[in-house]
């Protein structure tokens, strides 16, 4: 977003205005969520951020309430449209240092945006640990003092716990990763009237998933169609007594849209299936795996859910990239390239199909390793660029990464859809998607947004075998998302 303010004079706007509209989109905000809030302490950093607050200070004065600014720094030591804030505020303004938490009724935190630089300390990190403590609510101005935008992790031990975020122009990965988006508490993306110049200039690449990004890539069922047109997936299956998992990624995969769906593996395993399934059709297939995905016209296959790691999976993985199928990865492909990601990356680089992985935290590190320093957004960018393949680190907000660096932010799944299997039904839905022929990353995205969807429609007590059939009620929401 610095790069954004940095371009909006070029673009026509004044950082004047823009910091009027910003902050009396703070005071609004404050003025209508908490009616009955009388006295308002504004926290002002020394930066952009502090001249919101006390645009916002101005404001809300002018509207009845009682404001009191509390200043961390001198006012003399601001400058350019800060300073000019500062100096339209005629109202009370006192040091940062024991500021009168116990005398207001909320918070607005305008200590730092987006100019943090590095951990808050001193005076500024205790009227943070006193504004969470003092059990205010609090309304952050663009981020939570503390918090990195970039990455969604404060920079430090201080950060502050909002109940409300007002944010501008674009939501910031902070907002949407965690912990960020937990700190942030809701968030309210206001427009100050940015030039859309200045904001395409920066040629944005990672998105909040949404249906507008890849609704127009997922293929409709034609009229002229037949179930093996409208793709056909193939699950590859655990051994007997491990076969839910494949279970559900085939189900998935046909309530996905996928013309038809084979789950292929040892008979005893089969037999398992038989017992639970009907449209999924079942195949043994100790030998002849390959040649079935080419003389069948498969065109997306699941390998990994609870399939072992072992040298048949591992076999069977590398058959489906030969064939040129387009493949998901899952589960046991990760052990069994732990620690191996340029042999994964060899591996897909011989395919002609389009690879997603889609790993958990824990899969994750095993194969990539891990780094401390970087986001979720540049972690799951770069194993996408170093494998070759489209990548889905899961979690509460998860990220499709694609190689070249597109990336889009979930933030529609609900915590209750942390149950074992959930991830199997992910893999079948993206592999659907991929078999009915749309873009890796559109079929990723897609599949992750209709997962969340799925799991909020059948609602709290959810358990993955509840999934694959409200496929069909994410499916309706979509289509309503994308008409209005
Ligand atoms: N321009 C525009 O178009 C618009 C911008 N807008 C607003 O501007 C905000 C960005 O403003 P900004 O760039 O001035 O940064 P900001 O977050 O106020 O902090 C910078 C100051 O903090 C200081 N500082 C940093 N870290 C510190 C630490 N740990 N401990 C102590 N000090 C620390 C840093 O000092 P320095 O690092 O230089 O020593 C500098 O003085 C953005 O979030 C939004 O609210 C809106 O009005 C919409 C239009
Ligand atoms: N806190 C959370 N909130 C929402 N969704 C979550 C959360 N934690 C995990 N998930 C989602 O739950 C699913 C779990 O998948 P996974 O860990 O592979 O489980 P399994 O292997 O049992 O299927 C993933 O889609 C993941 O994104
Ligand atoms: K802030």
């Amino acid at each position: 977003m610095t790069r954004v303010d940095a371009a909006a004079p070029a673009a026509g706007a004044s950082g004047s205005a823009l910091m009027e509209r910003a902050g009396g989109a703070v005071a609004a905000e404050v003025a209508n969520g908490w009616p009955d809030a009388r006295r308002i302490l504004v926290l002002a950093g020394p930066g952009n951020n502090g001249g919101d607050g006390f645009v916002a200070a101005r404001k809300l004065a002018e509207a009845g309430r009682e404001v009191l600014v509390a200043l961390l720094g001198d006012r003399e030591s601001l400058k350019g449209d800060a300073a000019v804030a500062a100096a339209r505020w005629t109202g009370e303004t006192g040091p940062l240092p024991n500021a009168p938490f116990e005398a207001c009724d909320l918070v607005i935190d305008a200590l730092f945006g987006a100019g943090l630089g590095r951990p808050i300390e001193g005076a500024a990190a205790d009227a943070v640990s006193a504004a969470n403590a003092s059990g205010l609510p609090i309304v952050s101005v663009d981020v939570p003092s503390g918090l990195d935008g970039a990455t969604g992790r404060p920079l430090g031990d201080a950060c502050v716990r909002a109940s409300l975020t007002v944010t501008f122009v674009r939501l910031k990965p902070g907002h949407v990763l965690t912990p960020g988006r937990s700190l942030c508490g809701r968030v309210v993306l206001a427009d100050i009237g940015m030039p859309e110049d200045a904001v395409a200039g920066i040629g944005a690449r990672a998105f909040l998933n949404r249906p507008a990004l890849w609704r127009d890539q997922l293929p409709a069922p034609s009229i002229e169609g037949h179930k093996y047109s409208r793709g056909h997936v193939a699950v590859w299956s655990g051994p007997e007594l491990s076969t839910g998992a494949a279970r559900l990624s085939a189900l998935a995969a046909l309530r996905s849209g996928a013309g038809a769906v084979t789950l292929l593996g040892q008979r005893a395993a089969l037999k398992e299936h038989a017992a639970h399934l009907t449209a999924v059709m079942l195949r043994e297939a100790e030998n002849d795996w390959a040649e079935f995905l080419t003389q069948r016209r498969v065109s997306a296959v699941v390998v990994g859910p609870a399939a072992g790691p072992t040298e048949r999976t591992a076999k069977a993985l590398t058959e489906a990239i030969e064939a040129g199928c387009h493949v998901v990865m899952d589960a046991d492909v990760f052990s069994l390239f732990a620690g191996r990601p340029d042999d994964l990356a060899a591996l897909i680089a011989r395919g002609s199909g389009q690879v997603a992985l889609t790993p958990h935290e824990g899969e994750f590190a095993r194969v990539f390793g891990v780094d401390k320093t970087a986001s979720k957004l540049e972690r799951a960018r770069a194993a996408a660029a170093r494998s070759g393949a489209t990548v889905l680190l899961k979690g509460a907000d998860t990220v499709v990464a694609t190689p070249d660096g597109r990336a889009t932010v979930a933030d529609n799944a609900p915590p209750y859809l942390a149950t074992a299997g959930a991830g199997d039904v992910l893999a079948g839905l993206c592999a659907g998607l991929l078999a009915q022929g749309a873009p890796a990353f559109e079929a990723a995205s897609a599949a992750v947004w209709l997962h969340g969807e799925a799991a909020t429609a059948v609602g709290r007590g959810l358990i993955a075998d509840d999934l694959p059939g409200a496929i069909p009620e994410a499916l309706r929401r979509m289509e309503e998302r994308a008409a209005g």
